[in-house]
């Protein structure tokens, strides 16, 4: 069964075909995409089914489901949950129905890896009458990537049971994952929270947000929190790129964006570990977890309590695929693994479509 993988992100779109045993027969990636209509290339091969990822499944969506009008209509009522990723998504399922009308597509989403939560990681300190009306907790996102990269690194390390996958792209977020269940992440009800992200603050205090209520009109604090913080709020730029050179040319704005990045990054994934009771995996990926050797080193040297050494050759000179960056002596596995949501994506469909 050939697949189409349908990843609309924040920040890019990736449009895979995986034939049998994952291997990719086309690839398209937009960088940098504003969101808006979603072509597809014409040079792709024969299709079978579809897989989009979709950001936000909800209390109820947490298994890959097949799109009818009911799921999509589903799908569409969480707008408001993930304001930046749901109208993308919802774009790749009508571009692909007008263009593939007789071809299954499946939803997969990011939520459904975090369903197993326990209550003590999900529930958030608010009161009862608002959390039942409606439905508060933490779902955490990325979990496609998640699930992919602490899998992958088990499979590289020959076991282990308490990891941390760190995905680091425009969006962030850390999961603690225990024998192949997430336990724990940092983002929360919406995928605004956590880390410090390209264009999105993460975690703030609760008072900050109230202050500003005050001061600003709704739509520019839902605006500057969205688009407006982050790498870009602090440093100008929202890719690290941008931001590395900027620092190396003496910007001491970039310098100090990348610092809070890595400080947020390091706290997190102390906290993951404490949620694990311990470590076995650390795991990067995403686009600065995979491409940025210095965000790695900066945030694994603060974790030496822990530790865990890197190879410091290894960690800067990565051959092309999955590998272990950390020492022999190291007391957890460290792991730079490509994010592959459109393999685990893959496999939701044809769990959904036999
Ligand atoms: N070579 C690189 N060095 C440092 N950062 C990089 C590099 N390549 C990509 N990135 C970072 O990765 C981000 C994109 O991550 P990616 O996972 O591809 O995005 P998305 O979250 O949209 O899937 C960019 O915004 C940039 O900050
Ligand atoms: C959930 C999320 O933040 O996704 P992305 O990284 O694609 O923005
Ligand atoms: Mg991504």
């Amino acid at each position: 069964m050939n697949v189409l993988v349908v990843n609309a992100g924040s920040s890019s779109l990736k449009l895979s075909v995986l034939g049998e045993g994952d291997e990719v027969l086309s690839q398209h990636h937009v960088e940098r995409w504003e969101g808006g209509a979603v072509e597809l290339p014409d040079d792709v091969p024969e299709v079978h089914a579809v897989g989009h990822r979709v950001v936000h499944g909800g209390a109820d969506l947490t298994e890959p489901v097949a799109l009818t009008d009911r799921t999509r209509a589903e799908i569409e009522r969480l707008t408001d949950l993930a304001p930046l990723h749901q109208p993308r998504a919802l774009a790749g399922i009508d571009a692909v129905t007008a263009l593939l009308p007789d071809v299954p597509q499946v939803a997969c989403f990011d939520t459904a890896f975090h369903a197993t939560l326990p209550p003590v990681a999900s529930t958030y300190p608010l009161p009862e009458r608002w959390r039942r009306r409606w439905g508060l907790r933490r779902y955490g996102f990325h979990g496609l990537s998640h699930a992919y990269a602490a899998r992958r690194a088990v499979d590289l390390a020959g076991g282990g049971s308490r990891v941390v996958t760190c995905h680091l792209g425009a969006g962030c977020s850390l999961a603690a994952v225990r024998d192949g269940r997430s336990v724990d992440t940092t983002m929360g009800f919406t995928p605004l929270g956590g880390l410090v992200m390209a264009t999105r603050s993460g975690d703030l205090d609760p008072g900050l947000l109230l202050w500003l209520r005050d001061r600003l009109d709704p739509e520019d604090l839902d605006d500057g929190l969205e688009h407006g913080s982050g790498l870009a709020g602090l440093g100008g730029r929202a890719d690290l790129r941008d931001l590395r050179e900027a620092a190396s040319g003496g910007d001491v704005d970039a310098a100090l964006a990348i610092d809070v990045f890595v400080h947020r990054l390091r706290q997190g994934v102390a906290s993951m570990v404490a949620s694990l009771g311990g470590l076995d995996l650390l795991v990067f990926t995403g686009g600065i977890g995979e491409h940025d050797a210095a965000v790695r080193a900066d945030a694994v040297r603060g974790l030496g309590f822990l530790g865990v050494e890197l190879d410091d050759s290894r960690n800067a000179d990565l051959d092309d695929g999955d590998t272990r960056i950390s020492t022999s002596a190291s007391a957890a596995g460290v792991f730079v693994v490509e994010a592959r949501e459109d393999v685990e994506i893959a496999r939701g469909v044809r769990r959904v479509l036999g």
